[in-house]
């Protein structure tokens, strides 16, 4: 009977059965309403102030930060614990939607500070606190204009425009646009991880570094270009970077620019938060097929005229190769980031297998291995095409890879191989830091190396014959 006088065994009691009210509680629900009791009488020792942002003004216009409000508030993870909430659907497929139901208060917490939105019939109503307010209501009000500007960034729909040589109407210059839909990303794409992962962070460190680069007084603007052969993923990866940084995809047609004022043109009429593409340089340059002089297109990548804009642009530029581009387009600072595309190789292969068959392994794939091992190798795109006419067996489509890779693919790795021996020291160097299909000339990302650059420390390596290899090895230095 002593145990009942410990004044432990109290205390072991009173926390049981606070745990077990506690329990009561959340199970059944009796939190909401000892929550609301809580408010009231924590209401009853506070003042407070109350501001109302009406849907329309006395003119009968629209409040547009009634607008604002209603966007930010639906994206609060609160509206889920109102008493009312509205479903629907979103505009992506089985995409479901909440929206704050009439009369209902909703609870936001910013700098310490409690608010509450009421919504009132075609009036919103802030509460907040008086000894909050002056501290508060200013930058939360900034602070709901920023997420409404990210959200609508989010859910903007993205343009594909084309230039083209009539302009009948005069009003929207030469380009013309329709929606971009492009399905690739970043991971429908067959691509060493680790690259994938640099090129990712190098476009989300561009997308923070607008300070940077003004501070610097450079174009806020980072180009790269895309190199290997036919059907090895660079368009796909142009648009992968576009659905990526939510940006339009401005695509130039050179055959289609009738001088090099027109290029200037088009690059100012083209937008902020875009990536300017334009495919095939090598082709257009060597065949002379575009009326744009070499000049031209120096300045256009440079940038130069952009700068007017100052606003954040992705240039992209593909190529087959870079043996017969003129030095001065592949010299370092021109294009910020060179990618290899080569053909496929036994891991690509594998991602390609995973994504079109649903394969993780098969009894084929070590026969496969051999074969890209001993030399043979074809696209992406042939191989993507095989794996598709073949989808409902994967079998069937292992072994016409096998077959294709044995008739159509035999040398064409080999042939890589040689070219790679055969190319001069600096390629090897390229070869030993481990990154035959990466960045091998990447300059900047890093404020140390944005700034080397800027003062010089890598110019003169750019004297060097072959530019892109020496700054990769200064690259792996630092
Ligand atoms: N690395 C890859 N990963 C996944 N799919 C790929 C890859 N490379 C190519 N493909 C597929 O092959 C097709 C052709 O690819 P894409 O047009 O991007 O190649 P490309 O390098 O731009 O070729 P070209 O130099 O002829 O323009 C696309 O349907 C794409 O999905
Ligand atoms: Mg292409």
């Amino acid at each position: 009977m002593t145990i009942l006088y410990n004044p432990f065994f109290f205390l072991l009691i009173a926390f049981v059965s606070l745990f077990l009210f506690r329990v009561v509680l959340i199970k059944t629900g009796l939190i909401h309403i000892v929550k609301k009791k809580w408010r009231f009488i924590e209401d009853c020792f506070h003042v407070y102030q109350f501001f109302k942002v009406p849907e329309f003004n006395e003119s009968m216009q629209r409040n547009q930060l009634y607008q604002k409000v209603v966007v930010y508030l639906n994206s609060l993870t609160s509206i889920e614990d109102s008493d009312f909430t509205n479903l629907f659907t979103g505009k992506k497929p089985n995409e479901i939607v909440l929206r704050l139901d009439p009369n209902q208060v909703i609870e936001d917490d910013f700098l310490g500070a409690k608010i509450f939105w009421i919504n009132e019939d075609k009036t919103l109503v802030l509460k907040i606190r008086k000894a909050d307010k002056r501290r508060v209501l200013r930058p939360y009000l900034q602070h709901i204009h920023t997420v409404f500007d990210e959200l609508n960034e989010k859910k903007r729909d993205l343009k594909l425009y084309m230039n083209v040589l009539d302009d009948h109407d005069g009003q929207n210059g030469r380009w013309r646009s329709v929606p971009f839909t492009h399905p690739s990303t970043f991971e429908t794409i067959a691509m060493e991880s680790d690259l994938k992962n640099k090129v990712k962070s190098d476009l989300d460190s561009f997308l923070k570094a607008k300070q940077y680069y003004n501070r610097l007084g450079r174009v806020w603007k980072r180009s790269y270009l895309l190199y290997g052969p036919s059907g090895t993923g660079k368009s796909s990866f142009v648009a992968a970077m576009a659905n990526f940084l939510n940006y339009d995809v401005y695509d130039i047609d050179l055959s289609k620019v009738l001088d090099d004022s027109e290029l200037k043109f088009l690059l100012l009429q083209s937008t902020a938060k875009s990536v300017i593409v334009i495919e095939d340089l090598d082709r257009y340059l060597s065949e002379k097929s575009t009326a744009v002089s070499l000049s031209g297109i120096l300045n256009f990548m440079d940038g130069i005229l952009s700068s007017c804009c100052g606003e954040e642009r992705v240039m992209v530029f593909t190529m087959n190769g870079k043996d017969h581009v003129d030095p001065a387009i592949l010299r370092p600072g021109r294009i910020d980031v060179h990618i290899h595309f080569p053909l496929c190789d036994f891991t690509a292969f594998k991602t390609l297998a995973s994504s079109y068959l649903g394969l993780k392994d098969h009894k084929l794939f070590p026969q496969v291995e051999e074969i890209f091992q001993n030399g043979a190798s074809l696209s992406p795109a042939e191989i993507g095409e095989l794996m598709i006419a073949n989808r409902n067996s994967p079998s069937r489509a292992l072994k016409s890879v096998i077959n294709a890779l044995h008739t159509d693919g035999d040398g064409r790795g080999a042939l890589n191989i040689g070219r790679r021996l055969s190319d001069n020291g600096s390629r090897k160097s390229v070869e030993e830091i481990g990154e035959p299909s990466g960045i091998f000339c990447k300059e900047g990302g890093h404020a140390v190396k944005e700034i080397k650059k800027l003062y010089g420390l890598l110019r003169i390596k750019s004297n060097r014959k072959s530019p892109s290899f020496d700054l990769s090895s200064g690259q792996k230095d630092s």
